[in-house]
């Protein structure tokens, strides 16, 4: 069997404004999405996240490049995203005034669940989600995260074999958010659903993904599975520490780690080989400076420390 991949972009670039205040948001952008994965694109605000998936479904024309969906390219056949492709926007507000069962009913059939199922439908996916209570409540008289759940719902229902959420989580409490992870997880495992999930929550990408493209500044910086990336880094560990009050400059090992640390406040991290880390935890943890350590933290290299080693250049990963 030919292979078809979902996604397939190659060169796509996309330019917002003109002259001295244009933005090259996406440059020469290239990725395969595989049929029946959760692929993520990670990146910091402003990376591109939203441009590259706006174009993805057809909703902001390339200056340059090539999409294809299933095969079939997405610039030439208007209209075929949506037909083949559920979208969660960022703001999702065409159903703003209908009761959350209404709009999850509705857009099931618009995708054309047929009427003798859509109770069925609509009923299982609010359930799966924790959505019962508010079922009868108008998505605009919900609080922030039960509305972006509710959205999450209506992306959920018509059995496309494309999903491209754009931060489906951003918002939604742990459990609502494991509650989407899972239900995502399962389309993929039992119908082989392809998932195209943006985020900037470094949890999010390391529980959920099975490969994931890190964005910076518009470019595609590395794509690989959460895994393999972590494991380009060398086995290197990384050492937070937070001060309660500013440490003793004198002290030789806060010297040497303030030399080497990217400073958040009074927040430290370090990236260190793993005994260089645990001798420098001994020496502050025995010495003067440990009167004004608040925490400290030795843990392997999340995507984060991944997204920095490879140049990426803000610190607005999502870690939580
Ligand atoms: N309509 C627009 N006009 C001008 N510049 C824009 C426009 N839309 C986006 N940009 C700029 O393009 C760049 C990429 O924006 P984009 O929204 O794609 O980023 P993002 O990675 O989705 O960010 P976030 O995580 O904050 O949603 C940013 O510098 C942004 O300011």
């Amino acid at each position: 069997m030919v292979d078809v991949l979902s996604y397939a972009v190659r060169g796509l670039t996309r330019r917002h404004g003109t002259g001295e205040h244009a933005v090259l948001a996406n440059d020469r952008i290239d990725l395969d999405v595989r049929q029946g994965e959760v692929f993520g694109v990670l990146g910091p605000n402003g990376a591109g996240k939203t441009t590259l998936v706006r174009q993805l479904m057809g909703l902001l024309r390339p200056d340059a490049g090539t999409i294809t969906l299933f095969g079939r390219d997405v610039l030439a056949a208007r209209g075929l995203p949506a037909r083949l492709a559920a979208y969660l926007g960022q703001d999702d507000l065409a159903l703003a005034e209908l009761p959350v069962a209404t709009a999850v009913a509705t857009t099931a059939r618009m995708r054309g669940v047929p009427r003798s199922a859509v109770r069925a439908v609509r009923d299982a996916v609010l359930g799966e989600l924790g959505l019962e209570a508010v079922a009868h409540r108008p998505l605009s008289k919900l609080s922030g995260g039960q509305r972006r759940l509710a959205c999450v719902a209506t992306t959920l229902v018509g059995d496309r074999p494309m999903l491209v959420l754009d931060e489906p989580t951003t918002g939604l409490d742990p459990v609502a958010r494991r509650a989407v992870w899972s239900a995502l997880q399962r389309r993929r495992d039992t119908v082989g659903v392809t998932v195209l999930l943006i985020t900037h929550n470094v949890l999010e990408a390391e529980s959920v993904l099975d490969r994931v493209a890190v964005l910076d500044a518009g470019r595609v910086i590395a794509c690989d599975t959460p895994g393999q990336l972590k494991a380009s880094l060398s086995g290197d560990v990384r050492l937070d520490l937070a001060w309660r009050h500013d440490p003793p400059a004198d002290d030789p090992t806060v010297a040497t780690l303030a030399a080497l640390a990217v400073v958040n406040g009074r927040r430290w991290t370090i990236r260190l080989a793993p005994a260089a880390a645990r001798d420098a935890l001994g020496r502050l943890t025995a010495g003067p400076a440990f009167a004004a350590l608040d925490d400290f933290s030795l843990a392997t290299p999340s995507l984060e420390d991944v997204y920095l080693t490879l140049g990426g250049r803000s610190r607005d990963l999502e870690r939580a």
